[in-house]
């Protein structure tokens, strides 16, 4: 179904430790590996040393803005984060190596049943594979931008952040937090905007007298709540003619990409409002940003949607820990809905004729981008980089692929 970019060479998959099996040991190292004693306490030193000596065996050749931007219908990424301050505090090993040209290795930390330690280096190839350099603008750039010019075509485009809790996905889409305040403006939300009023004022475009709207909302446990009009809860109906509509959701008039990243900076301080971090629900529910064009008619007939969809952290699909049967169902809601994304999207890649979008409300609400010619969708995986989050990683990397 989908295209594959051609595979980086990589050496080995699995790599056996070669030294001793003490963590304090010190073999002979090239002098850039010779460790203080502070860095011989770092927990796991062994695997790090491992992935250490294998990354220098890798040519890196990370995405640069100059490279080449190639028309996808579906583009899948992944973004990897920097290890963050309390990871680097806890002395924490990277276990993600992203090599270029859309490869992004996982080095496994394995053990035999001598308790031989190796790594199992594990490959995956995207369209695109963003290391902790990468700024938002450089993944805005091979991400959503391309998709813009497709809804002043009529498209319909979505993009969507996929990932662990904490991997980077409101980073990504909302822009970056100084603290408690976050920077909107430096968001693929408020990237889009900014195109959007671009293409809006240029002269291929401005003969369709369009004019731009703002929605947001956001999807909890299968219901709607709008991000505009205090969280007010809406109802998702669906006309005979298949048409889905959000009843009454506010669609704002926005006439500047200022405008926008206003709106942004209100529905996510909705979206937080209430909330302590014990029961912070952003990253159990997914966010939907919709900059809709339509045209200046008595009828303000739809001409395109860009749905940017901050969805809801991936693990909370699996954890079935919990006693708590609210906790539970809410887990249940959320596999669901990412199940069915994934199906969406695997259908609109085969141009089937049955997609199969009445499977959660997440899809439901976006079944205009899973349908017509003219769909264009862009999913970022994000990872986080720390051995303690590998199995997140890996089932993050797994649901993007192109081949599971
Ligand atoms: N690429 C990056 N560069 C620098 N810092 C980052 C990057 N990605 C994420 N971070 C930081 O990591 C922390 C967690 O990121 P973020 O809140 O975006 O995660 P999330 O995936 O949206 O989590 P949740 O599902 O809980 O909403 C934030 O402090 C953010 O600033």
């Amino acid at each position: 179904m989908f295209q594959v970019p051609a595979p980086v060479s990589v050496p080995v998959r699995s790599t056996e430790s070669t030294m001793a099996n003490s963590e304090a040991a010190q073999p002979d190292l090239p002098p850039s590996l010779v460790l203080t004693n502070s860095e011989a306490s770092r927990p796991n030193q062994k695997f790090y040393e491992m992935i250490q000596e294998f990354r220098e065996t890798l040519e890196i050749t990370p995405v640069s803005a100059s490279d080449l931007i190639e028309p996808h219908r579906i583009c899948v990424c992944v973004r990897k984060r920097p290890l963050n301050k309390q990871e680097v505090n806890k002395k924490e090993i990277d276990v993600v190596t992203i090599p270029g040209k859309g490869a992004l290795l996982v080095h496994e930390p394995k053990h035999k049943v001598d308790l031989t330690k190796y790594l199992d280096n594990q490959v995956f190839h995207f369209d695109y594979s963003f290391d902790e350099t990468a700024t938002n603008e450089l993944v805005y750039k091979f991400t959503a931008k391309p998709l813009v010019q497709s809804i002043f075509e009529g498209g319909m485009a979505t993009c969507f952040a996929y990932g662990q809790t904490g991997s980077g996905k409101t980073h990504t889409m909302g822009g970056d937090f100084t603290g408690r305040q976050q920077n909107s403006a430096k968001g693929i939300y408020a990237l889009a905007a900014q195109d959007v009023f671009t293409y809006l004022n240029h002269r291929r475009y401005a003969h369709l007298e369009l004019s731009a709207y703002v929605s947001f909302f956001e999807i909890y446990n299968g219901k709607v709540y709008d991000l505009l009009n205090k969280k007010a809860k809406l109802r998702v109906l669906e006309d005979d003619r298949q048409q889905v509509q959000v009843v009454g959701l506010e669609e704002i008039y926005v006439s500047t990409a200022e405008d926008v990243i206003k709106m942004i900076e209100m529905g996510s301080a909705c979206r937080t409002s209430g909330q302590t971090s014990a029961n912070a629900n952003s990253s159990r529910s997914h966010a939907i940003l919709q900059i809709v064009l339509r045209c200046n008619d008595r009828a303000s007939t739809l001409h395109g949607k860009f749905s940017l969809v901050d969805l809801a952290g991936n693990e909370r699909g699996t954890d079935v820990s919990s006693n708590d049967r609210s906790t539970l169902v809410e887990t249940a809601e959320i596999n669901r809905s990412l199940l069915a994304l994934k199906e969406c999207i695997r259908s609109l890649g085969m141009n089937s004729d049955h997609i199969p979008f009445r499977m959660s409300t997440l899809t439901k609400v976006l079944r205009d981008s899973f349908i017509g010619e003219k769909s264009r969708t862009c999913m970022i995986a994000m990872v986080s980089p720390g051995m303690a989050s590998c199995e997140y990683t890996m089932n993050t990397l797994r649901y993007a692929d192109r081949y599971t």
